[in-house]
C-alpha cells in the first residue's frame, strides 16, 4: 500500500529577496500557520540541497496595534538573529508592494522599525538605537567597547556596537590584505563575545566614505551586511573618522547610513526580487 505521503505533505510558499547580494528567503506566515525547526532551517539554507541564504525572514502577523507585521530572522546556521538590517528593507519592501503603500512598521526583536519607499524606490529604515554599554553586547568583561582589548591576527582594538545584534567592528589600512574567511570564525565565536559577534572590517575611504566587509555570525562573510554597515559608522563616528552621513561600500553594493551621534541609525539602499517558489515536504522536514 502506498504511504499517506501527500496527506502529510506541508507547502511552504517562500519569496527569494536580496539587498546589495545579502540574500534571504522569505516566508509570509501572517495568514497561515507554517512550522519548521532548525533542521528544517538549515536544510533549506543549504545552497546545493536547498534554496540558499543568508538569513530566513520570517513574517507573522504582530499583537502590537503600531506594527503592520512583526518580523524575525534566523541565520543560515539555524541560529537566531536579533536584527538584520537588509532583511529589514526586503521585508518592508514586500510588504509595502502588497498593500501598495510606501510606508510600514514591523515590530522586531529590537524594537518598532519604520521603513519607508523614497521616490527613487530605496527603501529607508530606521534601525534601534545602538547601544555601547559592555553588558549590551554583550561582552565578556567590563571595558571601553570605543577599544576593546582583543590583539588577534595582527589587527587594532575593535570597537563594539549593538545594533540589536553584536558587532565588532575593526579599523584597517588595507581591507584587501585581509583573509577574512580565514580569520573570522576565530573572531566571531570568540570568549570575549558571549553570543558571539559579527565581525566587520573597515577601512576609511574619506571623512564621507568607508569600506566595509562583515564576517556575520551564523553564516560567514556575506556580499553586505545592513546592521553591520549601521556598526562601523557609529563605530568610526565615535571614533571622529567620518561624520554623521556616510556611503558604506561593500562588495554588493553601497548603503547610505546616518548617525547624529545619538538615537536611531538611518539606512537607505536598494532591495530587490529574485524568484518566487514552493517548499515542499512532510512535517517539518521538507524537501525543497
Ligand atoms: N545580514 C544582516 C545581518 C544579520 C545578522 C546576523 N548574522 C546576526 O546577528 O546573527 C543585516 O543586513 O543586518
Amino acid at each position: 500500500m502506498a504511504k499517506p505521503y501527500r496527506a502529510a505533505m506541508q507547502r511552504i510558499p517562500f519569496i527569494k529577496m536580496h539587498g546589495l547580494g545579502n540574500d534571504f528567503v522569505l516566508i509570509d506566515r501572517r495568514e497561515k500557520v507554517l512550522e519548521f525547526d532548525a533542521a528544517f532551517v538549515t536544510r533549506i539554507a543549504d545552497r546545493h540541497r536547498g534554496v540558499g541564504f543568508d538569513q530566513l525572514v520570517i513574517l507573522d502577523a504582530s499583537a502590537d496595534a503600531d506594527a503592520d507585521a512583526r518580523i524575525n530572522f534566523l541565520n543560515s546556521d539555524g541560529s537566531l538573529a536579533g536584527a538584520c538590517g537588509n532583511g529589514t528593507r526586503c521585508a518592508a519592501r514586500y510588504l509595502m508592494d502588497q498593500s501598495a503603500i510606501d510606508e510600514i512598521s514591523l515590530a522586531s526583536g529590537s524594537g518598532l522599525l519604520r521603513a519607508v519607499r523614497l521616490a527613487d524606490g530605496q527603501i529607508k529604515v530606521g534601525m534601534t538605537e545602538p547601544r555601547l554599554a559592555w553588558r549590551d553586547i554583550p561582552l565578556a568583561q567590563p571595558c571601553d567597547t570605543l577599544h576593546v582589548p582583543l590583539r588577534l591576527f595582527g589587527l587594532g582594538e575593535p570597537v563594539a556596537v549593538n545594533m540589536g545584534n553584536p558587532h565588532a567592528v575593526f579599523f584597517v589600512d588595507d581591507l584587501d590584505s585581509l583573509d577574512i574567511p580565514a580569520i573570522g570564525p576565530t573572531l566571531e565565536r570568540h570568549p570575549m563575545f558571549p553570543e558571539r559577534a559579527n565581525i566587520g572590517f573597515a577601512q576609511i575611504v574619506s571623512h564621507e566614505a568607508l569600506r566595509l566587509r562583515v564576517f556575520e555570525r551564523g553564516a560567514g562573510l556575506t556580499l553586505a551586511c545592513g546592521s553591520g554597515a549601521c556598526a562601523a559608522v557609529v563605530a568610526a563616528v565615535r571614533r571622529e573618522l567620518v561624520g554623521p552621513a556616510c556611503q558604506v561600500q561593500l562588495d554588493g553594493g553601497e548603503l547610505s547610513i546616518a548617525w547624529a551621534g545619538a538615537g536611531p541609525v538611518f539606512m537607505t539602499g536598494p532591495t530587490a526580487y529574485s524568484f518566487e517558489g514552493m517548499l515542499v515536504g512532510e512535517g517539518n522536514h521538507v524537501d525543497v
